[in-house]
């Protein structure tokens, strides 16, 4: 059974239906990607995840529970934790305790003593996802690389089961991405499953189990990235082309040794 299940969902707004009929799991210590063009309905299908949007219509069933009904901070609770497109730090504190209070939200000092990856402590944590040498500085005063990293911090700090991604590598440069990928996969094999809306092609076929692709709030396609890459029909949606009507390049086979 997959950790997380969305179950045939809808999402009307107005006379615009964001997602229609999506239907796709995560498993549990995998990575997932959802991708899609600008508009697909991905970030819809967070928000309906996280409980943030309530569904026209289906179901959404976490750890084998049907959790269509719960409210954010429930979700929350039970371990479902979400990044944002838009940085969400406090910016008049430092980093560190942005952290701080990011543990202290989720589940108070002794909650966090008792945690798996509480007793590495924030600096632990910090120096974990890369950003250890701006624990002092003040989070509005970051690259907006840094701060994604922060992002990403903060929500490990809940310590979640289910971590939800949304386009977490904008703003980090190749270098940054690399290493961001590397952690990814590291979490996930510590048992951190991870669902992840993103628009970098190579990271997400390098370190992607299995790939759902989303075209006007429809699923066109789930597969493993070696199939998702060459399916014309997410080429042609995705990308504006099939296979043999040009360029390619975007979705270029990686190295075997990279996939997962
Ligand atoms: N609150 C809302 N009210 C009305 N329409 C909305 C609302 N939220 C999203 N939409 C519309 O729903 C569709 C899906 O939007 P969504 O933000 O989920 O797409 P996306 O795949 O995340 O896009 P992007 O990659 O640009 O972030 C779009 O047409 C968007 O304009």
């Amino acid at each position: 059974m997959a950790l997380l299940e969305v179950d045939d969902v809808v999402v009307r707004f107005g006379g615009v239906t964001a997602v229609n009929r999506a239907s796709f799991t995560a498993d549990r210590g995998v990575i997932t990607g959802l991708i899609g063009p600008n508009g697909a309905g991905k970030t819809t299908c967070f928000n309906v995840i996280t409980g943030l949007q309530r569904p026209t219509k289906g179901r959404v069933r976490y750890r084998d529970r049907d959790v269509t009904g719960w409210p954010v901070h429930r979700r929350a609770r039970h371990g479902i934790g979400r990044t944002f497109q838009r940085l969400e730090a406090f910016g008049s504190l430092t980093v560190r305790d942005n952290v701080r209070v990011a543990q202290e939200i989720h589940g108070g000092p002794l909650a966090w003593l008792g945690s798996r990856r509480g007793a590495l402590g924030v600096d632990v944590l910090l120096d974990r996802v890369g950003i250890a040498e701006y624990a002092d500085e003040r989070a509005d005063s970051i690259p907006t690389g840094t701060a994604r990293l922060l992002e990403l911090a903060r929500c490990l700090a809940g310590d979640p089961r289910l971590l939800l991604l949304d386009e977490p590598s904008s703003g980090l440069d190749e270098t940054e991405t690399d290493a961001f990928g590397a952690l990814l996969v590291e979490l996930a094999a510590e048992g951190c499953s991870i669902l992840m809306v993103e628009h970098d092609m190579d990271l997400v076929m390098s370190v992607c189990h299995e790939i759902h692709v989303l075209d006007f709030g429809e699923i066109i396609a789930s597969g493993a990235p070696a199939d998702i890459r060459t399916d014309p029909s997410v080429q042609r949606a995705y990308l504006g082309y099939a296979e043999d009507e040009g360029d390619t390049s975007v979705l270029e086979p990686v190295a075997e040794e990279v996939l997962p």
